[in-house]
């Protein structure tokens, strides 16, 4: 099978940052990272994306990354730089071989930031490019919500791999999205899972966590978009944040859908994963402010996930996400994400609620 290193390195160097960040979260709760609000988020995000290229370095040494931090602001905080040294060196997956296929701890802080600086690829259309969101919805992170941990594969411009490790979602496929999903999750029993796909070959879902060579095959499920027919019965997902995506154009789309039911809200690429396993029926992502250009580590898993799963990814325009442009999608504005028979109807309505503004 196609890209089948790339697959398994991805999800679990995924996995493996995925319990630093929930280490941190734990850390937070108890008081003892900071009483600062966004130094968790900085810690797990920094963290993350050295877990995660350290892995694919290892793999992959030629491969290139698009990372969305930098150093540079880490190195000249020496407190904060080793408080995130000091969770990275002894994070580890619960089984040793899995750890080794990562390539082992990263062997100092030093090496740690320059690690971090590796995601300083300038992307483009030729060669092997990993896109990496070390900690998506940021917000949702911080108050125990939704969250994701992402990464994708571009080769030459096109999304091969896309793995999406979301920490608060419930395991289950078929639990019904609720209202406050967007609210603080418990930590209870039934909660993380991790989304993949490689291109041709479908979209999965499994548990995130206790995964390893012993046990990889178990829970691995295939997952597919709603079965929806009828438009007006779709859940739709979007943005808890008012700034990223406009909820007002959400509401009048839902009207002219016949959409009665509330939109789901929460952060973070979670959205597609709750797409593409059927869960909900559509993300809606309409611009807020005009002049802002979406990342590509905002939505180059998930694109493929759900597309995978069956569905249909498109910008407000009706065009595919170009990922091959850089660091950021400059051709695209905005996102809908539906199940491939109802996109064209959820697109036809985008436009004329766009247009007669
Ligand atoms: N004005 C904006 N419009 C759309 N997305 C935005 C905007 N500002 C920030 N974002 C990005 O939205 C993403 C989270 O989306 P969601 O609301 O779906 O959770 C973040 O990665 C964030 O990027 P950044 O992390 O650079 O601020
Ligand atoms: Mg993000």
């Amino acid at each position: 099978m196609a890209y089948e290193k790339e697959l398994q390195v991805a999800q679990l160097a995924v996995a493996r940052a995925a319990i630093l960040t929930k280490a941190v979260f734990h850390e937070k709760a108890k008081g003892t990272v900071s009483k600062d609000d966004k130094s968790p988020v900085t810690i797990g995000d920094f963290g993350a994306q050295a877990l995660i290229i350290a892995a694919i370095k290892h793999n992959f040494p030629s491969d290139e990354v698009v990372g969305e931090e930098e150093a540079s602001s880490l190195r000249e905080q020496k407190d904060l730089s080793s408080t995130i040294w000091n969770l990275v060196k002894d994070v580890k997956l619960d089984d040793p071989e899995s750890d080794a296929l990562l390539g082992g701890p990263i062997r100092s802080e030093a090496e740690m930031l320059d690690i971090i600086d590796m995601g300083n690829s300038a992307g483009g259309n030729k060669g092997r490019i990993w896109a990496l969101d070390p900690i998506d919805g940021t917000k949702g992170f911080l108050r125990g919500g939704q969250y994701a941990v992402c990464l994708a594969l571009i080769v030459d411009g096109d999304v091969k791999v896309g793995v999406l490790g979301c920490p608060n979602l419930p395991i289950d496929d078929r639990e019904p999205l609720t209202e406050d999903m967007g609210a603080a999750a418990s930590d209870a029993e039934g909660k993380g899972v991790l989304f993949s796909a490689v291109l041709g070959q479908g979209a999965t879902s499994q548990p995130l966590t206790r995964r390893g060579a012993s046990t990889d095959s178990t829970g691995v499920r295939p997952i597919h978009v709603s079965k929806i027919s009828d438009v007006s019965e779709a859940v739709m997902c979007e943005s808890v944040e008012p700034g990223h995506s406009s909820k007002g154009d959400n509401a009048l789309i839902a009207e002219k859908l016949g959409i009665t039911r509330k939109p789901v809200q929460m952060d973070s690429q979670a959205k597609y994963g709750s797409v593409a396993r059927g869960a909900g029926d559509l993300y809606l992502r309409l611009p807020v402010r005009k002049d802002y250009i979406e990342k590509i580590w905002d939505h180059a898993a998930g694109d493929l996930i759900v597309r995978e799963a069956g569905g249909q990814v498109t910008d407000v325009a009706g065009n595919r996400l170009n990922f091959g442009l850089g660091r950021t999608l400059t051709e695209n504005k905005g996102v809908i994400a539906a199940p491939a028979n109802v996109h064209a109807q959820v697109l036809k309505a985008v436009q004329e609620v766009l247009n007669s503004k």
